[in-house]
């Protein structure tokens, strides 16, 4: 289990303050929030891409090996599509296998462009691209940050299927980050959800749904 425990960062003027977050493993868990709660901010805490001021971070015996992200504007080497593809195979000394790649490229909806210099993908195509490259090297932990914004519905079907699939047959810990409460119920065990810096509540998809109206029916009471 990942354990975030009194996680303080403070950036500029936003302050992100969490007392306890836990990510069970094996789990699909969703982060939600409004635009500028924090969910960036703490994704890249975990990933080590940022320091915290104050607290800890318990991996549960993860190594940063094991950890991958994905974000909304993914980076793109600047080199081909297959490059992009079985980069992280190559700096972790792992050959990447014909029938690997061209399933990655075929789910992607990309064969036929492997050899198209990455950057001038669409932004949708970048964004499944990106998702391949976070899974070919089978992590344990997966942070998907607004990935699948762009991409058109049957692409979400498509990628939400192999989700669905790596759950069925070796389940790996997941956090997507979605302002689509569809992907949220369509995929996640439970959901936690940050305001104004902090973690407020963390439920089944269900619980999430009565605690947001019942949130937004005291807003409106007065
Ligand atoms: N480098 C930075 N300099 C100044 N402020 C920053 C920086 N990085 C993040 N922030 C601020 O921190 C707050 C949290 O940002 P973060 O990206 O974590 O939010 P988010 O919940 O992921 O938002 P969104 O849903 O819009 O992606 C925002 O108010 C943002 O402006």
């Amino acid at each position: 289990m990942v354990k975030i425990i009194k996680l303080k960062k403070r950036i500029e003027s936003f302050q992100l303050d969490i007392k306890g977050l836990f990510l069970q493993d094996k789990k699909v868990h969703g982060l939600i929030g409004n635009n500028g709660s924090g969910k960036s901010t703490l994704i890249k805490l975990i990933t080590g891409l940022m320091r915290p001021d104050q607290g800890t971070i318990d991996l549960g015996g993860l190594r940063s090996k094991d950890i991958t992200f994905t974000t909304q504007r993914p980076y793109m080497l600047h080199d081909t599509v297959y490059h992009n593809l079985i980069y992280p195979l190559m700096i972790r000394n792992q050959m990447p296998s014909k029938e690997e790649t061209e399933k990655w490229l075929e789910q992607c909806g990309l064969t036929g462009k492997e050899q198209q210099f990455a950057p001038s993908l669409s932004s949708g195509e970048r964004q499944k691209l990106s998702f391949a490259r976070a899974l070919i090297f089978k992590p344990k932990l997966v942070f998907i940050d607004e990935t699948m914004a762009n991409m058109d519905l049957e692409s979400i079907g498509v990628f939400e299927s192999i989700i669905t699939n790596i759950q069925k047959e070796d389940p790996i810990t997941w956090v997507i980050v979605s302002h689509q409460p569809a992907h949220i119920y369509n995929l996640c065990q439970e959901v936690h959800m940050m305001e104004a810096g902090s973690h407020l509540f963390s439920g089944t998809p269900k619980e999430t749904g009565y605690f947001m109206r019942e949130r937004h029916e005291k807003q409106w009471s007065y």
